[in-house]
């Protein structure tokens, strides 16, 4: 057994026998030390020990620090090391492989899979999981652990920041003052296209009330006295979740001043966010997405904005990342930041110890600490 390192994305990936599937383009940083991680088992010892197969961007596993994902339980199979192509390399070396790690740019499904005919776990780096066949994994028996709700919080604020940066110009302000027009064009222009809007006693519509959702909506609504509204799959106890319900996101969205989408991306969430959901929302109305760029009709959402059809966006995700719309660039009225909603030092450290965690969880048969499951 063991783990396979594999690289993702643009990146050409060799196959094996024993991979994790990882791609940890999200780890690119130096996140400081790793006390907790167990000491390297010597070299005779890791020889035996179980492979995780490892399917990232080798740069961002090295940039990171292979280190801080050290065990005595397993070791790593790099199909990025090899020269070979990856289906080759996976079913040359990871055919025994159990256990995958992968982040959220790793694409699997069932081609892969099938080169991994012993794979039982997938952990991935992300709390997102469309990247993962989720129906041919359940299929196969093979199980998943996600980030879990390591990330909620940071998105959260990020979704927060990206609403008061897009209501209040923040960004744009900043630019307009290094560039020196304070002072060569005066007073910041407050034309109608350039105003400046409260974000107090605002209506945001939520799409998506899970671990982020609820965290935007308690923010918004306990901080800084907006009302909250939400489109969900399944409207939640209202015992619990006391916000008014919208089955349709178009009837949300003619109901909000911003729409904030906090959704996975799935079948029933590509492109909910359509040009009609755009008309509804209004000349008036912001769009912040922290979830996946695709839950978004793209195209539509960069004509509306052009055109002046609602107010701004504030946009972490894009439908063909990294490639953002040009059009986008030159609008003041959209922030845009680089999917870069979870990339929290502290969050990162959290998630390498919730790797191992569950990496060791399931080589020793206990339960796995973040295990997503079906509902
Ligand atoms: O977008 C990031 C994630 O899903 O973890």
């Amino acid at each position: 057994m063991g783990l396979l390192m594999v690289k993702t994305a643009n990146q050409s990936v060799p196959a094996g026998s024993q991979i994790a599937l990882l791609s940890l383009s999200h780890l690119s940083h130096p996140y400081g030390s790793f006390d907790h991680m167990a000491s390297p088992a010597t070299a005779a010892e890791e020889e035996n020990l179980p492979q995780v197969l490892l399917l990232l961007h080798p740069a961002a596993f090295t940039i990171f620090g292979e280190e801080h994902f050290t065990s005595a339980k397993f070791r790593f199979l790099k199909a990025y090391e090899s020269s070979l192509p990856l289906d080759e390399f996976l079913a040359a070396n990871a055919r025994s492989v159990r256990a995958l790690l992968v982040s959220a740019a790793t694409v699997v499904g069932a081609g892969i899979l099938d080169l991994l005919p012993e794979l039982r776990v997938i952990v991935t780096t992300s709390a997102g999981l469309d990247q993962l066949d989720l129906a041919e994994c359940r299929r196969r028996g093979i199980r998943i652990a996600s980030a879990g709700d390591i990330y909620s919080a940071d998105v959260a604020d990020c979704a927060v920041g990206l609403l008061i940066d897009v209501l209040r110009k923040i960004s744009a302000s900043n630019r307009y003052v290094k560039n020196g027009f304070w002072a060569s064009k005066g007073d910041y222009p407050l034309g109608s296209k350039l105003c400046l809007f409260q974000l107090r006693g605002k209506r945001i519509g939520i799409v998506g009330l899970g671990r982020i959702g609820l965290q935007v909506a308690k923010r918004l609504q306990q901080g800084f006295g907006c009302t909250v509204s939400y489109n969900s799959r399944k409207k939640k106890n209202p015992d619990q979740v006391p916000y008014p319900f919208y089955q349709d996101v178009r009837e949300l969205a003619a109901n909000s001043d911003a729409l904030i989408l906090c959704c996975g991306l799935t079948e029933q969430t590509r492109h909910a966010v359509d040009k009609e959901v755009l008309a509804a929302l209004g000349k008036a109305g912001v769009i912040v997405n922290v979830a996946r760029g695709a839950v978004v009709d793209e195209k539509e959402m960069v004509r509306c904005l052009v055109e002046g059809e609602i107010a701004g966006a504030g946009l972490d995700v894009f439908e063909d990342e990294p490639v953002v719309p040009k059009e986008l660039l030159e609008l003041d009225n959209v922030v845009l930041s680089p999917h870069s909603a979870v990339l929290t030092r502290e969050s990162m450290m959290e998630l390498a110890r919730l790797v191992v965690g569950n990496l060791e969880a399931f080589f020793s048969n206990e339960p796995l600490l973040s295990e997503y499951e079906d509902d």
